[in-house]
């Protein structure tokens, strides 16, 4: 079943769900490098176009983006997008990235990993997109 296009109301959310595998630790303590954030807030702008526009959009420009907590391979993220204003083809939404789970490894449990009791504000940004 397909859900219609909505058009671009202001306020419209799209979220996200994604393991970050150990293959992308980049940094020290298995650290993630902030660009890959920036990827995901590319796959939350496309749903938001998808729904909006009937088009997956082109990413125009940043005009904000803050690192606020670090992200580790072994987190599951919330990505999130709410489209705050609407030009003629500009797209301008806000991003976050939050840690909802974490990996707690010990020698005898390697595996462990644990819910937060409270989501972590890893990544925000603000940013344009354009829909032809
Ligand atoms: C969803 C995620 C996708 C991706 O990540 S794709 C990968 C990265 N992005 C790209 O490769 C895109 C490369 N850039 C382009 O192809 C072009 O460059 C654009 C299509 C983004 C824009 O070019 P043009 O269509 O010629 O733009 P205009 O006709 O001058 O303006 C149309 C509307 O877009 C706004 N705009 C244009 N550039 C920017 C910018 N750099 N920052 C903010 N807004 C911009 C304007 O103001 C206007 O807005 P108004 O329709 O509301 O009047």
């Amino acid at each position: 079943m397909t859900s219609p296009q909505i058009g671009p109301e202001i306020g419209t959310k799209v979220v996200h769900r994604r393991y970050v595998p150990y293959s992308h630790a980049h940094y020290a303590g298995n650290l993630v490098d902030g660009a890959y954030s920036l990827g995901l807030f590319g796959d939350v702008a496309t749903e938001m176009c998808i729904r909006t526009d009937g088009d997956e959009g082109l990413f125009a420009s940043y005009d904000d983006v803050q690192f606020k907590a670090p992200v580790r391979a072994g987190d599951v993220l919330e990505i999130s997008c709410e489209l705050i204003k609407a030009g003629t083809r500009s797209r301008v939404m806000e991003f976050a990235v939050y840690v909802v789970a974490r990996g707690a490894a010990t020698e005898a449990s390697p595996g462990a990993a644990e819910m937060l009791a409270e989501p972590v504000l890893a990544t925000f940004a603000r940013g344009t997109v354009v829909v032809p």
